[in-house]
């Protein structure tokens, strides 16, 4: 069914219901001139949740000044990003880089454009979040048992009840939630995981009144046809429109696998900033695919991402050279060697 789905929608693309919009040609590294190309069936906006300053920095083995990343999120607020994951309020023991949630939220300058969100495990981390000023809070589950007890140290069941508790709590405070279902193309602990179990998990998230449910493929080894099968599988119980997904990158899958899922009606996409990232329980799991990869590919789609790349690209420089590492966009590094 999913395999007809995608070759239907591609067979239409290539019946040419593809254009061009601008017959530039390209230059390589030129952010400007790049042609840009319209492929029906794809949607005309995608909103872009960055989670770098969590996501990206939340695996960093050295502690991060906190001067440091409240200046990455700043960076990142001025290139038109609307969602910034900023921090997360898990426990410090587990997580220690996040220790500075509240200094962070207190110390980034707001933009009116952007949400500020932050990530919360249970009724704790969430009272935390909203004192510290959290716009929005995110809940994060998992499609396999062993990943969840690794990860939030209790079963997939048992974070299903505690998410019922910052449900509750967030209802009344007024903060919308966003629910993360990780594991979803495979685990680091179980292997295979099955797209029914994935779509169980996010429609407890999503009945329970997470407004999206972003499907994490943790470990980044899904393929398109894999990402094809799941958006198949997990729409017939979550609407496609409350769909996002999260891909890692470790396998060099996460662009083809985003447009797999563009294709298929989602219009959400999570990524990190100068793909920086990994899940400190998630063996193996490089970073998430870059933004600024993302939003070349997206703008050269002539999809509408509201971003401007160039300060992305900024942005992703500063960080790198923050962490003395490697930027990880290839377009950021395309782009640098060209200047
Ligand atoms: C969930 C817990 C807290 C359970 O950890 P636990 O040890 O089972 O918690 P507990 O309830 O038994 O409490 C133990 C201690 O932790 C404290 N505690 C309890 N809750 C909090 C809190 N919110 N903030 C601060 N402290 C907290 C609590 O107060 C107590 O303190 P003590 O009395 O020992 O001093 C722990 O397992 C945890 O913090 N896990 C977080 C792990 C994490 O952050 N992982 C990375 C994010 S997920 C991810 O990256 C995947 C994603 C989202 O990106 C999508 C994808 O890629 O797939």
């Amino acid at each position: 069914m999913a395999s007809t789905l995608y070759t239907a929608m591609f067979t239409k693309s290539f019946n040419h219901v593809f254009s061009r919009r601008l017959a530039f040609s390209h230059i390589r590294g030129s952010l400007k001139n790049y042609s840009q190309v319209y492929i029906a069936g794809l949607p005309s906006f995608v909103k872009i949740v960055e989670v770098g300053p969590r996501d990206g920095l939340q695996n960093e083995k050295n502690i991060v000044p906190t001067e440091t990343k409240i200046e990455f999120v700043n960076k990142l607020s001025e290139s038109g990003l609307s969602v910034i994951e900023v921090t997360s309020f898990v426990s410090p023991k587990w997580v220690p880089q996040m220790a500075d949630h509240s200094e962070v939220l207190a110390g980034i300058k707001r933009y009116p454009h952007v949400k500020y969100t932050a990530l919360t495990p249970n009724l704790k981390g969430f009272q935390g979040a909203f004192k510290a000023g959290a716009d929005e809070v995110a809940i994060f589950g998992a499609a396999s048992e062993s990943f969840s007890k690794k990860n939030i140290n209790c079963s997939i069941e048992e974070s299903l009840k505690r998410f019922e508790e910052v449900m509750a709590a967030a209802k009344i405070a007024n903060i919308p939630v966003r629910g993360y279902v990780s594991c979803v193309l495979g685990c680091p602990y179980e292997g295979d995981v099955s797209a029914e179990k994935v779509a169980e998990v996010a429609k407890a998230m999503h009945d329970m009144g997470c407004y999206e449910i972003s499907l994490g493929d943790t470990i980044g080894v899904g393929t398109p046809g894999a990402m094809c099968h799941l958006i198949s599988t997990v729409s017939k119980q979550v609407p496609l429109e409350k769909l996002a997904v999260h891909c890692h990158d470790t396998y060099g899958q996460a662009l083809a696998n985003i447009f797999a899922a563009l294709q298929l009606g989602v219009t959400v996409v999570d990524s990190s900033t100068a793909g920086l990232g990994g899940c400190p329980y998630a063996k193996g799991a490089s970073g998430n695919v870059s933004t600024e990869d993302v939003v070349y590919m997206l703008h050269g789609l002539a999809i509408k991402t509201g971003v401007n790349i160039q300060k992305l690209i900024e942005a992703g420089h500063f960080i790198s050279s923050a962490l003395g590492r490697q930027n990880h966009s290839k377009v950021a590094i395309a782009t640098k060697s060209s200047l």
